[in-house]
């Protein structure tokens, strides 16, 4: 199969309320049934004399053939999900008591089923009210598919339990984007409501005064300076790598008994080896304490569901419940068949199948082959029915050449529509400073995006918006889109359909040595003092995933072999039989870092304390570098930026052992030229010339180079060095706790100052004006020149200067006369916006202040 089209008749969902749109589905003419035409229309190719033509189509029809699309035949009948089916299966009003969040047994304050149906929801579908009742204060594990209301039943758990006990709760999320966009939901729930310690444990709150009774919702992730607690908050919501540490701190501070409930979202990932490893240790620890936390795991994807209940003693219901029907069908060739009706593929994989449709043979060259016709005249099918299309590829330049394709086959928009998606386009140029991707300059006037990795946060961000406006009808994209977006798609086109699809695998052995370990598990335990003898620890190793999956005799051995390299590696050592985590062990487990890395980075700090190049920024920069991203070097960019480097950047280079004589080596072989590898000495050395690499892209960006020029110089995506900044301030945050942890606070507070420039992306003379939100280092060093020098010249501006200044700063771009007026009118617009987020920030700061003397 060279592809697999889900047909999905997804409900429109407002990500910031919740709210849901059912009448789309009801009014639903997309989904006909094969059955219900045998034909599908022709579809009308755009033609380059449209009346609608506007001067930018006109410039791209010049350049790129309108495609015509071809016809798709019907020519067997499939039962697909009905309408009806999917009506009856919502909740209304008539239906019983049980589906009302205010039924007594939910034990749910009136304030909160009031917030919840504030922000629509009202009605549990059934599926939820069996998960409330056979939760109860038991540990629980569910699964349900995408989409399906997981989160409700997550949501009312915790929270009920939050309020009957007093105590904290904890969810983890496995993306930044995710909780930020979790605390929005949950702060808006939550609002109003204060901690009701009368009615549930006497005393509990008792102490605090009325202002502190409201319930804080805390996000935490990477990349934050303060060293954050559970105490901040009364329900955490963290990245797994926070949470742990979360809880680390608390066994180590002794405050874990604070914590009432645990809930882990997309609890499949436990099988991921680089992001999820740490939930199993996260969780073992809970387990393994004496108290009575509520651990509550939920995910779409679980094959496991009744192993993962066995492991966390829990009870657990497995729903089928899909909130929105989905038809699935497979694609080969020109054919579309079932994909999961009785005698389709899936059923019955080794008969031969019938196909249900068949899509003519294109005219087109482009569209030569089958499966690129299949995939446009699929897209164009829904577009032209009016509603969005979402496409994956599998790499990046799939991505723009299937874009490209389907905007070439996609109908002139109408005027007020092109000035629409003219605005899109301003927007993205205005983030740039080199000319917009010739792609998307093409496919967006058309409806047509596209999103991934190589592209920037804030473009991705500005493309998914325009296609949940609508604006953009097609929207192609590798995985970079899947993280937790809900968009307004009503058919979904997966181009390979064995990639990226498969479900978890059954083996969950996270903590087997190869997959990071039982070595780190144990250092944890040891270094929190969760356990400090072989009893202790044997306990805590019955409470893992790995205990329940191999045998003691294999596990006996495990054990002993990680003590020992714990102690080789000098991360532990062993008095009177008791175990004790090294002031490194310690420092490792800290700041959150896995244990190769730990020991590395520790070799490289060792070394800069003897010599540490003060004069330039360099060094500072090199050692809060990340040092486990795979990032490919191309020598002979690196040949070139050694050009560049001033007499103190040449002394960080000696010192960091780095040869010029190897790179230029290197530069001189072939393109895919590596280091070698082969020992653990020489990976190690590898290891840091790619971070020098990386130091130097880095570098460029804390001197105000835009992103898309540091990508140019280094030939790398502009989503690559994105997100070589953004890891980085995660990292600088580990690295500054790892040097407070060895008494280093010097270094720790030298890096600091550098991570906040980082994060203004600008020099230090500017950090004052890169907080305003919307100010890059680009438009804060046009401020700056132009005598805008600090947040109150800013707040205190007034708006038509203002807004010359910012004109300044932005991408020179020939604009029609007529566009040109709107487009005063926008930068006008933004210079109140900007006017008024530094006047918040003055005042916020200047209140501090006073607070502070006071
Ligand atoms: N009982 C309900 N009535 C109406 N809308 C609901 C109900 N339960 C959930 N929803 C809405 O359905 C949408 C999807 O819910 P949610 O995000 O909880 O699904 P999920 O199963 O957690 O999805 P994912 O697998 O993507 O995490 C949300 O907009 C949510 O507000």
């Amino acid at each position: 199969m060279a592809l697999t089209i889900n047909t999905v008749n997804k409900q429109e969902t407002s990500w910031n309320t919740g709210k849901t749109r059912l009448d789309l589905i009801r009014n639903d003419q997309l989904l006909r049934e094969p059955n219900q035409e045998n034909e599908s229309h022709a579809v009308q190719a755009p033609t380059s004399n449209n009346a609608f033509l506007q001067p930018t189509h006109s410039r791209f029809l010049a350049e790129q053939k309108p495609l015509a699309v071809s016809r798709i035949r019907t020519f067997a009948t499939s039962s697909g999900p009905s309408l009806s089916t999917q009506v009856a299966s919502l909740p209304t009003g008539t239906q019983q008591a049980d589906l009302k969040l205010s039924y007594a047994a939910y034990r749910l304050p009136p304030r909160l089923v009031k917030n919840f149906s504030s922000l629509g929801l009202n009605l549990l579908y059934p599926w939820q009210a069996v998960c409330l009742r056979k939760a109860g204060n038991q540990n629980f594990v569910y699964s349900a598919s995408i989409g399906a209301g997981k989160s409700l039943v997550a949501d009312v758990l915790m929270l009920r339990r939050v309020l009957e006990t007093g105590k904290k709760g904890l969810l983890v999320l496995p993306y930044i984007a995710l909780v930020q966009e979790k605390t929005k939901w949950l702060r808006a729930i939550v609002s109003g409501i204060e901690k009701n310690i009368e009615e549930s444990i006497p005393g509990a709150f008792n102490s605090l005064r009325r202002h502190d009774r409201s319930i804080r919702v805390v996000p935490f992730f990477g990349g934050s300076k303060q060293r954050a607690t559970l105490e901040d908050a009364d329900i955490a919501i963290a990245t797994i790598e926070k949470a742990n540490g979360l809880i680390n701190q608390a066994i180590e501070e002794a405050t874990i008994e604070d914590l009432a409930v645990l809930v882990l979202d997309e609890l499949h990932m436990i099988d991921d080896p680089h992001r999820g490893y740490l939930l199993e240790p996260l969780v073992s620890k809970v387990r393994s304490l004496e108290q009575d936390v509520q651990i509550i795991g939920m995910s779409a994807t679980l094959s496991n569901v009744e192993e993962l209940a066995k492991w966390l003693d829990a009870a657990w219901y497995e729903s089928d419940y899909q909130a929105v029907p989905v038809a699935e069908y497979l694609v080969h060739e020109d054919k579309v068949y079932s994909a999961n009706e009785p005698g389709s593929y899936r059923s019955s994989p080794h008969k031969s199948l019938k196909a249900l449709r068949v899509v003519e043979p294109s005219r087109e060259r482009e569209l030569s082959k089958a499966k690129h016709n299949a995939v446009v005249s699929l897209a164009m099918e829904t577009v032209l029915a009016g509603y969005g299309v979402l496409v994956f590829c599998s790499s990046r330049l799939g991505c723009q050449i299937t874009a490209s394709l389907i905007a070439r086959a996609s109908p002139i928009p109408n005027p007020s529509v092109s000035v629409q998606r003219q605005e899109v386009l301003d927007t993205l140029r205005s983030l740039m400073n080199v000319e917009l991707d010739n792609d998307l300059e093409q496919a967006i006037p058309m409806g047509v995006g596209f999103h991934h990795a190589g592209m920037t946060s804030e473009e991705k961000d500005i493309i998914a918006e325009a296609f949940d406006r609508g604006l953009l009808k097609v929207l192609v994209a590798t995985s970079s889109l899947a993280a937790g977006i809900n968009l307004p798609a009503r058919r979904v086109v997966l181009q390979e359909a064995r990639q990226g699809r498969e479900l978890v695998a059954p083996s969950m052995l996270c903590l087997i040595p190869e997959k990071r370990g039982i070595k780190r598990a144990l250092l944890e335990a040891i270094a929190i003092r969760l356990a400090n003898h072989d009893q202790g620890l044997q306990d805590y190793l019955t409470k893992t995933l790995l205990y329940h999956s191999t045998s003691i005799a294999t596990l006996q051995q495990m054990f002993m072999t990680s003590l020992y390299q714990l102690e080789e590696d000098q991360l532990i050592q062993i008095v009177n039989d008791e175990y004790y985590a090294t002031p490194l062990g310690k420092a490792i487990v800290g700041a959150g870092l896995d244990l190769d890395s730990g020991t590395f980075i520790y070799t490289e700090v060792k070394h800069a304390l003897q010599h540490f190049v003060m004069d330039c920024d360099l060094h500072v920069i090199y050692l809060f570098t990340p040092v486990n991203l795979d990032a490919k070097i191309s020598w002979g960019c690196f040949l070139n930026e050694l050009d560049t480097l001033t007499e103190p950047e040449l002394r960080v280079l000696e010192f960091t052992r780095i040869n010029p004589k190897v790179i230029q080596n290197l530069a001189n072989q072939s393109k895919d030229s590596r280091l070698p590898e082969t020992s653990p000495d020489k990976v190690a050395i590898a290891r840091v010339y790619q971070r020098f690499y990386l130091a130097l892209q880095l570098k460029a960006l804390c001197e105000e180079v835009p992103i898309s020029i540091v990508a140019n110089r280094f030939g790398v995506s502009r989503g690559a060095v994105q997100s070589l900044s953004q890891s980085c301030h995660a990292f600088a945050a580990s690295m500054i706790n790892f040097c407070q942890r060895l008494d280093l606070g010097m270094l720790a507070a030298v890096m600091e100052h550098m991570a906040d420039r980082l994060r203004a992306g600008a020099r230090a003379d500017l950090l004052e004006l890169a907080k305003i939100p919307f100010v890059k280092s680009r438009t804060a060093r046009t401020l700056w020149e132009n005598g805008y020098k600090s947040l109150k010249a800013v707040a205190e501006a007034d708006t038509t200067s203002l807004a010359q200044v910012l004109l300044l700063a932005q991408p020179r771009k020939r604009r029609a006369p007529e566009e040109e007026e709107g487009y005063l009118r926008k930068i006008h617009l933004r210079a109140q916006i900007v006017i008024s987020a530094a006047t918040r920030l003055w005042e916020k700061e200047t209140t501090l202040e006073l607070v502070d003397e006071m």
